[in-house]
């Protein structure tokens, strides 16, 4: 198993491409079985998650090419060859799930493995049955599996309000209701960019949507949808990410790709702390010249809010921030687990229940911390670029997860990390 060793060093400088979504291309891939004519993205992340979903696509019997070193990705799904989507793959990965509500749209019927819990909460799937239900379809749990049925004709359109805000159930229910019969109304429905970058595929597809980016969205079913390709839209969470290491270490990044759209709560927190943040042409510019940072308060919550994906990035730059810094998770039960290895690091944060209390120290030093998952992993790596020493990262599968040439793209501008063989 590879571990990454960073060691803290002085300021950062020059520029870090930014990747396609992975949360978004891992709602366009399961998008390619509601229809029999190719779709092909482009703008892909080259991800373990991506390659944990061309597996269960290929199981389904859809092709999957991965192309332009996984850059592009040309799919079809003309000869599906069954509809259950097995245990053994989608206990892999919880975006399994969105294979659901296309499978059952265009098949009349699915089976898919249910999840189950993960380290960050018990994450269940309740919404996105509703909201099929609420379009015709028949429910069964059986043996750890969702045995899905439309109606003899399909699915067809209902209206839905979600009693709280989820991502995937809005895409799943979004997906199906494009090929179902007559109108669906989705109110309270997410609206992070994912969702309207989902919505514009469809429609390229031809699915008729409105309403994408607000909390109601209204889909008039279609007999097909066809052929298309889409460029993915670029990562929020990659790009708050890579924001906070000039923010963390000092120095001036420019993140290509990013717009001050897709991460402004983000930015808005960033700023408070004392950083700057610049929008070009190309993309933000971030930059710490020699200031202190300042503590703030975050409360994660859906988008437009602050970003439960960037919690605990933004948890280890406070952790060197003056004065004490409340950061309050709304989203995940359980989602403050690189607290005690950055209190490995010498950081101070109490945490209770939902809230943590961070008060900063002048300095994190460097330690062996482990990762306990994806955005939690890059976290001890932001936290070890400005700590003192060499801190050793392990389980870096986490980070493989949702991070492309994490190495490359530090490294490249002037952080000392290595990925190493344990
Ligand atoms: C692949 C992907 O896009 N993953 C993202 C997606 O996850 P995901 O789509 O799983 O997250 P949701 O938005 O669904 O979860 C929000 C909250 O709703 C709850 N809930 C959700 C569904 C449901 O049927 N019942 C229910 O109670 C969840 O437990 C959680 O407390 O959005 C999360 C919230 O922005 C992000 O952290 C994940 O990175
Ligand atoms: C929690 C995440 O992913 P997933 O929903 O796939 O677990 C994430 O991207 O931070």
């Amino acid at each position: 198993m590879d571990s990454i060793v960073v060691t803290g060093n002085g300021p950062l400088k020059g520029e870090i491409p930014i990747a396609g979504a992975k949360n978004a291309c891992l709602t366009l891939m399961p998008a390619t079985l509601l229809s029999d004519e190719p779709l092909t993205l482009t703008n892909a992340p080259r991800l373990s998650d991506i390659r944990t979903m061309t597996v269960l696509l290929q199981s389904l019997g859809a092709e999957v090419q991965s192309l332009q070193g996984g850059q592009v990705l040309a799919m079809s799904s003309h000869d599906l060859n069954t509809d259950k989507a097995d245990y053994d793959i989608v206990r892999k990965m919880r975006a399994s799930v969105l294979v659901l509500g296309p499978l059952l749209a265009r098949r009349g019927h699915a089976v898919v493995s249910l999840p189950g819990g993960c380290a960050i909460g018990a994450r269940p799937v309740d919404l996105h049955l509703r909201a099929l239900e609420a379009m015709g379809a028949e429910l069964d749990l059986r043996e750890g599996y969702v045995h899905a049925k439309a109606p003899s004709g399909g699915l067809r359109g209902g209206t839905y309000e979600f009693p709280i805000v989820s991502v995937g159930a809005t895409e799943n229910a979004l997906m199906a209701a494009t090929l179902a019969k007559g109108t669906t109304v989705l109110k309270n429905v997410a609206r992070e960019p994912e969702i309207v970058d989902l919505a514009r595929c469809l429609k390229a597809m031809g699915a008729q949507i409105e309403g994408e980016g607000t909390s109601t969205i209204t889909i008039e079913g279609v007999e097909r949808l066809h052929g298309a390709t889409h460029r993915v839209v670029t990562d929020r969470i990659e790009l708050g990410t890579y924001m906070l290491a000039p923010a963390i270490c000092g120095g001036e990044v420019e993140l290509l790709g990013g717009s001050r759209d897709l991460v402004g709560a983000f930015c808005d927190k960033l700023e408070e702390t004392g950083v700057e943040v610049r929008e070009t042409d190309r993309g933000l510019i971030v930059s710490r010249k020699n200031g202190i940072l300042r503590a703030v308060d975050v409360t994660t919550a859906p988008f437009p809010g602050f970003p439960t994906d960037l919690q605990a990035q933004m948890m280890a730059l406070l952790c060197t921030a003056e004065g004490t810094s409340l950061l309050e998770e709304k989203i995940f039960e359980n989602r403050f687990m690189h607290a005690p290895e950055l209190i490995r690091m010498g950081a101070k944060i109490d945490v209770h229940g939902g809230t943590a209390r961070v008060t900063g120290v002048e300095r994190l030093k460097g330690a062996p911390v482990m990762a306990t998952d994806l955005r939690a992993s890059v976290s001890l790596i932001l936290a070890g670029l400005a700590a003192e020493g060499e801190t050793v990262v392990s389980r870096v599968y986490h980070l493989d997860r949702g991070y492309e040439h994490v190495v490359r793209k530090l490294s490249g501008v002037g952080a000392k990390i290595e990925r190493v063989k344990e």
